[in-house]
């Protein structure tokens, strides 16, 4: 197949996003926070700046039963379920379809005040990865999200201040096996949901006030989420 100009990219951010999404909070690096905590939910972040602005990474652990990282994937990547789940989202379009595993979007989030309206225009990406661990076990799952340019849509021309993001969903389903002779069902699954964050606001924004946001957002979308997938699985297949 002919390659697409942003393969190379693609290629080489999945790599580094997934190997930074499979390193403990320990591993990676100091200076992780833990900022919330919700069940087996766990958030952390870093506390920095660029250019006086607030970038802090994020790192969240989350672990679901009854839903695998296919399906946690599938819904965090596919367009059509966005607007169920993404509260902060105003408006959002598919600007190229580059493959079925890969999308290029423009999104405009919701204002926050006293910030500027943010938009975001990225590429996102769909991945199954082997499982190096177990190799009869079910495969690794990642979506990875990448601010790109896009020709019609420069930054900052309109309304609103071009926000630049990394975003890697990392998702490895556990299955215990059920009881002799008893089939697989949703309560033999769990899926172990890593999610790293960095986005740059673009133009400056309150240190206080992002950091706020941030505390407030970041929880709740992971949770609503996440709940999400397993009210819209509950009653389907298991898609491994
Ligand atoms: O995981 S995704 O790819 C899912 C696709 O939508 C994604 C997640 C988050 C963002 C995002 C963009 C802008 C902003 C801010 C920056 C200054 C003013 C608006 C925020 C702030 C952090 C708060 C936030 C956190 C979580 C969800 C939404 N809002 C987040 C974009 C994409």
């Amino acid at each position: 197949a002919i390659q697409h100009r942003l393969w190379p990219e693609i290629e080489k951010t999945v790599q580094i996003q997934v190997s930074m999404a499979k390193m403990g909070i320990g591993e990676c690096g100091s200076g992780w926070q833990l900022f919330a905590e919700d069940g087996e939910m766990k958030m952390y972040r870093r506390e920095e700046e660029v250019d006086g602005m607030v970038v802090d990474p994020l790192k969240a652990v989350h672990i679901v039963k009854g839903i695998t990282g296919h399906e946690v994937c599938h819904h965090f990547f596919n367009p059509q379920y966005r607007y169920d789940w993404e509260t902060t989202l105003e408006h959002m379009t598919v600007l190229e379809t580059i493959s079925e595993d890969t999308l290029v979007f423009l999104q405009t989030h919701k204002r926050i005040w006293p910030a500027s309206q943010r938009d975001g225009l990225f590429w996102s990406h769909i991945r199954k990865l082997p499982n190096e661990k177990d190799r009869d076990g079910p495969d690794i799952w990642t979506v990875v999200n990448n601010s790109t340019d896009h020709p019609d849509y420069p930054p900052n021309n309109g309304k609103c201040v071009r926000v630049f993001l990394t975003v890697c969903l990392l998702c490895q389903t556990t299955v215990d096996p059920p009881k002799e002779g008893t089939s697989l069902t949703r309560d033999n699954l769990s899926c172990k949901i890593t999610y790293c964050s960095v986005v740059n606001p673009g133009g400056w924004a309150p240190a206080s006030v992002l950091r706020a946001v941030y505390k407030r957002e970041y929880p709740k979308f992971l949770k609503r989420f996440t709940a999400y997938v397993k009210n819209q699985t509950k009653n389907k297949p298991i898609m491994f």
